[in-house]
Parts: C-alpha cells; structure tokens; sequence
C-alpha cells in the first residue's frame, strides 16, 4: 500500500489525509508527518490517523513513497534543503505551496528529483476538493497518472500549464475562503430577518452547493442561472440590487487580481 509522508501537518495535509483515508488509496500507519512540536493540534489530528507523527522531516522523506510538501511558502526552502540529502529518484514530491514553481523545487532537490506542482483546496477533507496540478521535468506518466489518482479521490483534478497557477491558486485554492465569508454574511443577514442560526447556515451552506452544482452540471451560463432566479419586481431582484450598489462583482474581481499578485510575490521572496 501507498506510504504517503507529509512535510507539514497543517490544515492542507489534514484535509488531504482523511480525504486519501476516505478514499482508502492508504491506510493511516502508512502515513508519516511533521510538523514543529509546538503544533499540538497538527500532532493529535494524525495521531487519531493512526500515524507516525515527527519532528525530523528526514524520517518522513526515509517513511514515505510519495511526499506531500504542505508548509507554508516562507520555510519551503530550509526543509527541503534539509530532506535534500534523504531524496532519491523513486520519491515522488507533490508541493502545495502556492507560488513556488516547478523551477524553484527542482533547484532545492537533488538533480533529475521528480516533483509535481499542485494546488488543492480544503474541500478535499470532504471528497469536494478542485486540485490542479503541474507535472515537473522528470516525472514519468505513472507518477503523473498516480498524481491524478490521488487528487481524483478527493475531489476534480485537472493538469493545467504552469502559467495558470497563480490565479487558479487566487480562484479554486483561496476560493472556498471566500465563499465561507459570503455564507456567514448571508446567515448573518439571514439572523437579522428572524432565522434561527443553525437554520441559517443550513439553508445558505445547502444553497451555495445547489447553486455551484447548477453551474457545473447544466453548464448554463451564470447569467442566464441568475435570470431564472430574477422575476420582475420581485425579491431577487432587489437583493441583487443592494449586492451591485455593495459592489460586490467589483469586490471579487479585485480579490482574484490582489491574491494572484500575492502568489507572484511569494514566489520572488523564496
Ligand atoms: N489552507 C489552505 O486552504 C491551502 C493551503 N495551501 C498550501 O498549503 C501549505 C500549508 O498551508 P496550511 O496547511 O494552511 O498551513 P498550516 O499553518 O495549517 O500548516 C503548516 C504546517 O507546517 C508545519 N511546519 C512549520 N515549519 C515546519 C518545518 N520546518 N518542518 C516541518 N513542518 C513544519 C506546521 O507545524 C504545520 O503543521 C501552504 O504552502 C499553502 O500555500 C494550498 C492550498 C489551500
Ligand atoms: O492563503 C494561502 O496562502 C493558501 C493558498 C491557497 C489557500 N490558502
């Protein structure tokens, strides 16, 4: 079975975790992670896995077939310079780290080390995750067959050009953060009018899936969907009203601009 190393055992690697365990692609003593000790939930989270938790991110490269590199952009460097002398060329390192490139992992690993850039969302933990991934120089069709494997259990995956990367991470990687704000808002709203709370999370969170199913399933246009919604002088239409006065269309399309030029200085401060 799959011996699955995470370096960094954080909200991303716990998402993708339980999702592979869900999907039984590998089992939890199969699992190795780090993390700093400080980190008491991260160590709990994978011990109830039934997983070696470390310190030592050496152990996890010496445990691990595939290694998923899930610390945060600022110490990609030192850890995989640190792991560097433990990398052979049947390891297979999937990062999650936004920004850094294809080049800038192959350059911290030894020369010909297979790597594969990918950019997941934490929906993942519920089998919904949207993964897109890019292939590095020396990856052969099975690792990229078994990346799409691994990604495919928990969610869609798409092999996209490194160019995209930064704004897909903007898009479907910080996406659900986004969509989080706009349900607490509508519950809140929703709490204002006389709606229970739970009631409320229920019916916007329920929603939210309904309306992205309808985009993805029926293929329609948004628009279009929106118009369905929209009778004259009806409710929708003076909701979506208050929403364009609040600019809201304005609103996203800068959050998709400022968090793409985020990844892209992330990337210049490795
Ligand atoms: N949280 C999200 O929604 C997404 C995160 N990502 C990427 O995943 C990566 C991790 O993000 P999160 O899980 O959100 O962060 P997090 O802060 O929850 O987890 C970071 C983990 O790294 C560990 N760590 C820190 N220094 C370490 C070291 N020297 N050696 C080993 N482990 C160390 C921490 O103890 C912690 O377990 C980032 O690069 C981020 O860009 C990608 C897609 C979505
Ligand atoms: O906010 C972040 O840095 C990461 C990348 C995508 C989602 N979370």
């Amino acid at each position: 079975m799959l011996k699955i190393g995470f370096l960094g055992a954080g909200k991303m690697a716990q998402a993708l975790a339980k999702g592979f365990l869900t999907a039984g692609l590998t089992k939890g003593e199969h699992i190795t992670a780090s993390c700093v000790p400080q980190d008491v939930q991260c160590v709990e989270a994978f011990k109830e896995l039934g997983s070696t938790v470390t310190f030592d991110n050496r152990v996890v490269a010496e445990n691990s077939d595939v290694l998923l590199l899930a610390v945060k952009p600022s110490v990609v460097k030192p850890v995989l310079e640190f792991v560097r002398p433990k990398i052979t060329s049947n390891h297979l390192l999937l990062s999650v780290a936004m920004g850094i490139t294809v080049d800038q992992l192959e350059k911290l690993l030894p020369d010909g080390s297979k790597v594969v850039r990918v950019m997941p969302n934490t929906p993942a933990l519920v089998q919904c995750g949207a993964s897109v991934y890019v292939p590095g120089n020396h990856t052969t069709d099975e690792d990229n067959k078994l990346t799409q494997k691994l990604l495919s259990a928990v969610g869609t995956a798409e092999r996209v050009p490194e160019y995209l990367m930064d704004p897909i991470t903007a898009l479907s990687g910080s996406g659900p953060g986004y969509v989080y704000v706009i349900i607490e808002a509508m519950a809140d709203g929703a709490v204002r009018m006389g709606i229970p709370r739970d009631m409320a999370y229920r019916l916007a969170s329920q929603t939210v899936l309904g309306a992205g199913t309808m985009v993805r399933d029926t293929r329609e246009h948004p628009g279009k969907l929106k118009d369905d919604v929209t009778s004259p002088a009806g409710s929708t239409a003076a909701g979506l009203c208050a929403l364009e006065n609040g600019g809201i269309r304005h609103a996203l399309i800068d959050a998709l601009e400022k968090a793409t030029e985020r990844c892209r200085e992330t990337s210049k401060a490795l």
